[in-house]
C-alpha cells in the first residue's frame, strides 16, 4: 500500500547541510496500522511528509498503491493525494471557522455539492462523537476534541491511508487513550492503513501491528511489534522498551536478599506465562521466589511482561534458572546493583 524505496532526504543550507534521511526503505501493507518511532531528531517527521510529497525526497521513490508519486504532474499528484488523510500534533483547524466549517471549506474545494458536504461533515462528525459541536469554534474545544474534529476532517475525504503526525503528543494520557482507541476503530471500521509517527512506546505497543525504528535519519529495527519486544536487535529500541519496564525494587529489600541467590531478569509473551512457571520451580526445587517488580503491556493481540525476581536456596537456584529457560522463558541474570 505505501511503498518507501531508498528515500534520502538532505535540507541544504548556505551553513549547513543536514541528512535527514539515509536510504530509509518501508514497506506499510493494506489495512496495517505502522508505527515510526524515534527520539528527536531522528528523521520521523520528515519521513512522514515524504508519504504525501509534502517533502520531496532527494532520492528515492514513495510508491502508494504501485503509483510512483515521485513521477506525476502536479495535477495527477492532487488526484493521488486524496488517497491520503493526514493528522498533526497541534490539530491545524482554523481558530476563525466553526467546527462544521473546519471539515465543509476543504470538501466545498474539492468540488463536492452542497448537499453531499453537508452529509459528510455530519457523517463524520457522528464517527468521532462529536455531533453536538457543530457551531462551536475551536477555541471552545478541549485537545481531545480538536483532534477528534481534524479526524473527522481526514475522514470526510474518504482517504485509503491516514498519516499521523504525534497525534497524541499534546494529550494528557486520557485523552490519549481514547484518541488512540479510536485510531483502531477507524482502522478496523473503514479499513483504512494508518502509518503515524511517535516519540512514545507506549503509543506503538497499544495501537500498531508493525514498527519501524528511526535514528540519525535511517531505520535500526524494524518488525512485527511483538517480535520486536520479545527479541530487541538494537540499543535504542531497548530504551524505548525498557521505558515501560521501570524497576522499582526497594533499597532495604535489596540489602536482605545481597548473596542469596541470583536474581534474573525474565520476559515472556502472553498473559499466563510468567506466575505459572514461577509457582511450578517453587514446587519441584527447594526455592523461594520473590518478585521484585513487574509488569505487562497489553498489545493488539498479545501481551508481553517482565519482571525481576530473586530466587533463593543454595543448592537448587542454578536448577531452578535452567528449568525457566527450559520452559521457554527468557533469562537473563542481573546484577543487584542494575536493580
Ligand atoms: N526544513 C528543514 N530544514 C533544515 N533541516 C531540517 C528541516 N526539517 C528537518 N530538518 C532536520 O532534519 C532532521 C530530522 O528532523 P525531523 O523533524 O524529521 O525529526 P523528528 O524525528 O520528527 O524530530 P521531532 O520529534 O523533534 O519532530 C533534524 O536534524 C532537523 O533539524
Amino acid at each position: 500500500m505505501i511503498e518507501l524505496k531508498n528515500i534520502s532526504k538532505t535540507f541544504q543550507s548556505k551553513k549547513s547541510t543536514v541528512e535527514a534521511l539515509k536510504n530509509v526503505s518501508l514497506n506499510v501493507k493494506k489495512g496495517e496500522v505502522f508505527g515510526v518511532i524515534g527520539y528527536s531528531g531522528a528523521g520521523k517527521s520528515t519521513l512522514i511528509r515524504c508519504v504525501n510529497l509534502l517533502e520531496s525526497p532527494t532520492e528515492g521513490d514513495v510508491l502508494i498503491d504501485g503509483t510512483n508519486l515521485t513521477n506525476l504532474s502536479a495535477s495527477k499528484l492532487r488526484l493521488e493525494r486524496r488517497k491520503i488523510g493526514m493528522i498533526f500534533q497541534h490539530f491545524n483547524l482554523l481558530k476563525t471557522a466553526t467546527v462544521y466549517d473546519n471539515i465543509a471549506i476543504p470538501l466545498k474545494l474539492s468540488g463536492l455539492s452542497k448537499a453531499e458536504v453537508d452529509e459528510r461533515v455530519k457523517k463524520y462528525l457522528a464517527v468521532v462523537g462529536l455531533e453536538d459541536k457543530t457551531d462551536a469554534f475551536p477555541g471552545q474545544l478541549s485537545g481531545g476534541q480538536k483532534q477528534r474534529v481534524s479526524i473527522a476532517r481526514a475522514l470526510s475525504h474518504e482517504p485509503e491511508i491516514l498519516l499521523s503526525d504525534e497525534a497524541t503528543s499534546a494529550l494528557d494520557p486520557e485523552t490519549t487513550e481514547a484518541i488512540l482507541s479510536l485510531l483502531l476503530r477507524i482502522n478496523k471500521e473503514f479499513g483504512i492503513t494508518i502509518l503515524l509517527i511517535t516519540h512514545e512506546m507506549h503509543v506503538i505497543q497499544k495501537v500498531c501491528d508493525r514498527v519501524a525504528v528511526m535514528e540519525n535519519g535511517e531505520v535500526v529495527e524494524q518488525g512485527r511489534v511483538i517480535d520486536v519486544y520479545a527479541q530487541t536487535a538494537h540499543p535504542t529500541t531497548q530504551k524505548f522498551i525498557d521505558s515501560q519496564f521501570p524497576i522499582e525494587a526497594p533499597a532495604s529489600m535489596l540489602k536482605t536478599i545481597a548473596g542469596k541467590g541470583p536474581i534474573v531478569k525474565l520476559s515472556f509473551v502472553g498473559h499466563s506465562t510468567g506466575q505459572p512457571v514461577l509457582s511450578e520451580i517453587v514446587k519441584r526445587y527447594d526455592v523461594h521466589t520473590n518478585i521484585l517488580s513487574g509488569n505487562i503491556v497489553q498489545m493488539k493481540d498479545e501481551s508481553y511482561g517482565r519482571m525481576i525476581v530473586h530466587i533463593s536456596g543454595e543448592t537448587d537456584a542454578p536448577k531452578a534458572v535452567q528449568a525457566l529457560k527450559d520452559a521457554g522463558v527468557q533469562v537473563e541474570e542481573v546484577n543487584l546493583h542494575d536493580v
